[in-house]
């Protein structure tokens, strides 16, 4: 809902692989976000996530590589601002707008982004940052990853994602947690991102923006060190089974420091396989019907932590006869 003319923003934020895209997805297919503008950021220079959403909203603004909270805050302003002059100049008014953030993303100044701009803060107000936290990996996740924490702290929703795959003690016991870290939050439980949009913003007590809430973040741009996105791309199609092969071994060796796998891989057939990993599981591979773009090459990002980028290229060096493919890799920290 517009208040004062302004457009409300909804940050879906959360951990790596805790099930943002699946949550926008399923809003998405639900049509719950009609004329909303999505802006997507992923830690990685290859952007798979908006591919994923076939059934997108309105407008989707991609920005690429490293994340909305440091590097390219300007781009998110330019994002906003483009939109604006998009909606002017047709003439047609948005009815929100919804940014997923990296899941290495503290999202305390893409708030201060909105708040502080000369120009959007009198076009645009935070609805609510909804965070998504995995039930399967959260209470580890919660332990070991900084992100994660300050994800929370700053919840207006938290959606616990993946309730499937687990038991009700599991589930409570993390509920507990994320009481005690994010105290005035709602807390949504979802399997595949099934919720409405209406359940994640709306609060018993109508709770608005509360400026003061953010005045006491400060705006940090550290990362926990040595994480790097490391990207590989190979141009002929791949054996599926011996990639399979090493990944495995991958993840035997170094399942700890792999912190998020996500692809799109050729095999040879009509479509390609979705590749979708968090932490050291994988999930079961998708074989989709057809490509979402023009592009066959086969695309790979893998988060990492703690890991040589050189040993991961020179141990996919080592098995490119195997995939029958070359790989071409590039990384980011
Ligand atoms: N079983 C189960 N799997 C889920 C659920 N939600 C998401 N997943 C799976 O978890 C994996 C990661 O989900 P994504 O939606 O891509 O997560 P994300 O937060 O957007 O990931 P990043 O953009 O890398 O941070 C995918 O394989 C999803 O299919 C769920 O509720 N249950």
């Amino acid at each position: 809902m517009h208040i004062n003319n302004k457009t409300p923003v909804v940050v879906v934020t959360g951990f790596l692989g805790s099930g943002k895209t699946t949550l926008i997805k399923s809003l998405s297919e639900r049509n719950d976000l009609e004329r909303t503008a999505l802006i997507v950021n992923e830690f990685g220079d290859v952007s798979i996530d908006h591919h994923l959403l076939k059934s997108a909203p309105e407008q989707v603004a991609l920005i690429g590589g490293g994340c909305v909270c440091c590097q390219v805050r300007e781009d998110l302003v330019q994002s906003f601002r483009n939109l604006l002059n998009e909606s002017e100049a047709s003439n047609s008014q948005i009815n929100r707008v919804v940014i997923e953030t990296s899941g290495l993303a503290d999202p305390a100044p893409i708030v201060f982004t909105l708040l502080r701009d000369s120009v959007l803060q009198h076009h645009f107000f935070v609805e609510r940052i909804v965070v998504t936290v995995d039930a399967f990996n959260g209470l580890h996740t919660i332990k070991t990853q900084q992100e994660s924490l300050k994800q929370l702290a700053i919840a207006d929703t938290v959606v616990l994602t993946k309730v499937d795959l687990v038991g009700p003690f599991q589930l409570e016991t993390l509920e507990k947690s994320i009481e005690q870290l994010a105290p005035d939050a709602k807390i949504v439980r979802s399997s595949f991102g099934a919720t409405s949009m209406r359940e994640l913003i709306e609060e018993e007590n109508a709770l608005r923006f509360d400026k003061k809430k953010y005045d006491n973040l400060t705006l940090s741009s550290e990362h926990i060190s040595k994480t790097r996105a490391v990207s590989v791309l190979f141009n002929e199609p791949i054996n599926w089974s011996n990639f399979g092969v090493w990944m495995s071994m991958l993840l035997h060796a170094h399942g700890q420091d792999v912190l998020r796998i996500k692809g799109i891989i050729n095999v040879g057939t009509a479509g390609p396989v979705s590749l979708n990993g968090v932490q050291h599981i994988i999930y079961p591979p998708q074989h989709l019907k057809e490509w979402p773009d023009t592009n066959r090459e086969s695309r790979m990002t893998l988060i990492v932590r703690e890991l040589d980028t050189a040993s991961i290229l020179k141990s996919l060096n080592v098995f490119s006869r195997y995939f029958g493919a070359t790989p071409v890799l590039s990384s980011r920290e």
